[in-house]
């Protein structure tokens, strides 16, 4: 089948990404949707950054009215923004009967109703995973993942720029401005930050979550807004005292006299991980009847995260369009004639840190001996604590622990080295070896 072809409206900070991403990833993700997904054209206001960002094969204009109407495009993806020609766009790329993906939230949050309406009635998709915290798949996660609970309430952070502000605010006592202009220049702030500070980008993506979670229309005009322009530093450090974090959150509850939808600076106990999501990142914490609370958590904002989303949304819709439509999802989220025969390593060639405990006599050069052993194994030493001498060992001597840890090393070349360093006299038990990983 011949690739399915994309208009894109739009190439900045995400439109890019999204170019970029889908390019460098192509063939897996043709591995996954059973058919490749090709970005043929795309509309700019800057025909020649554009053109500079895709390559001269790929058709640039500067009228998005141009891409709606080429027949051969079946997605057009709007990254643009705003509420205003991006809402005639898209409702005009629906009318021609493409399927649209999306990132716009304030678009959605607003004219939510009337654009799906149309949608359904023309019976294509409008997808916004990228809409609602970036790059977490947590549209997906509320509409599929969770689809046996009654939900009961959902929390996030869901603006990085804020979350960024707060952070740094906080641990470098940086100065409101500065933090913001670093994260304009981050590409994380709306074209209008004031949306970003006063809490109006949140909104939208609580009122998005909302209508999922709750099963009601998009209604941003309902949502409480307040942002974070309004706090003080003491009281950042005054919560701080008292155990809790500031954080700006995202809420929308369930109670029996209606659905909460608010948005607000909120001390949250410091204990709790979401008080610990710091700078631009996001986290969603959602709360089901069945399973419990669940965390979401992830980059809300940037250029790669937020096509990550993107491109997700083109592969679901892509599924529809393939030889098979009755298995869009295949079982292994790869197609079954895409599987790939990539072995799984042995364990003797995973490369991880590690943290090594040794028992040892407390004598002259016995440190040395050991980092030398490991430093001829090729090991190289991350730290090494040594205890003070605090056991009689077996010949009357005093015994201590050394604890080593490494830099990245291949497990085969590690357990060559501990069993060297076992045969030493002056190791006295069985080493301990837990593997370490950063997870960063
Ligand atoms: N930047 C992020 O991290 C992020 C994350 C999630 C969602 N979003 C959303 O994604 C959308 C795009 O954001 P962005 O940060 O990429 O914005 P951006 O300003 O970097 O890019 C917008 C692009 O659209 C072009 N454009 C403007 N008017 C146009 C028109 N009439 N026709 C064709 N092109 C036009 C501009 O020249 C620009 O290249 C917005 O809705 C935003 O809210 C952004
Ligand atoms: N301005 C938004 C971009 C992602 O939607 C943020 O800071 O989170
Ligand atoms: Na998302």
């Amino acid at each position: 089948m011949k690739p399915i072809q994309v208009g894109l409206l739009g190439i900045g900070t995400v439109g890019s990404g999204t170019f970029n991403v889908l390019k460098r990833n192509q063939e897996e993700i043709r591995r996954r949707a059973g058919r490749g997904i090709e970005i043929t054209m795309v509309a700019d206001l800057d025909t020649a950054r554009a053109q500079s960002i895709v390559g001269p094969d790929v058709r640039v204009v500067n009228d998005a009215r141009a891409v709606i109407a080429n027949p051969e495009i079946d997605i057009v993806i709007e990254l643009i923004g705003g509420y205003g020609i991006a809402r005639s766009l898209v409702l005009e790329a629906i009318a021609a009967g493409k399927h649209v993906v999306t990132a716009n939230k304030a678009l959605l949050a607003v004219h939510g109703t009337e654009i799906f309406a149309a949608a359904s009635a023309k019976g294509v998709m409008v997808a916004f995973e990228a809409a609602v915290a970036g790059g977490i798949p947590i549209i997906k996660a509320l509409r599929e993942g969770l689809t046996a609970n009654s939900i009961q309430w959902i929390a996030g952070i869901i603006n990085g720029t804020t979350n960024f502000i707060l952070s740094e605010m906080r641990d470098k006592g940086l100065d409101f401005a500065v933090v913001l202009k670093e994260a304009q220049r981050l590409g994380y702030a709306e074209a209008d930050p004031t949306f970003d500070i006063e809490g109006v980008d949140a909104a939208h993506k609580v009122t998005l979550m909302s209508a999922i979670a709750f099963g009601i229309p998009v209604q941003f005009d309902k949502a409480h807004v307040e942002g974070i322009t309004q706090l003080g530093a003491t009281d950042i450090k005054y919560a701080e005292q008292l155990g809790y974090r500031i954080k700006l959150l995202g809420i929308t509850k369930r109670t029996t006299e209606g659905i909460e939808l608010r948005v607000h600076p909120s001390l949250v106990p410091a204990k709790r991980l979401i008080a610990n999501v710091e700078g631009a990142m996001n986290a969603v914490v959602v709360n089901g009847d069945a399973v419990g609370t669940t965390l979401y958590y992830g980059k809300g904002a940037g250029s790669e995260p937020t096509a990550s989303a993107v491109i997700a949304d083109l592969v679901d819709i892509t599924r529809l369009h393939t030889a098979d439509p009755h298995h869009r999802v295949p079982h292994l989220a790869f197609q079954p004639d895409a599987l790939s025969d990539v072995a799984v390593l042995p364990m003797s060639e995973v490369v991880t840190s590690y943290y090594l405990r040794l028992r040892v006599a407390d004598q002259a050069g016995v440190l040395a001996k050991v980092t030398g052993l490991l430093a001829g194994a090729g090991i190289s030493i991350d730290a090494v604590l040594q205890r003070e001498a605090d056991e009689v060992s077996g010949e009357g001597g005093t015994s201590t622990d050394l604890i080593i840890l490494t830099h990245d090393t291949r497990e085969g070349t590690m357990n060559d080295a501990l069993a060297q360093l076992q045969n030493l006299p002056t190791v006295l038990a069985p080493i301990v070896r837990i593997r370490k990983e950063e997870l960063n």
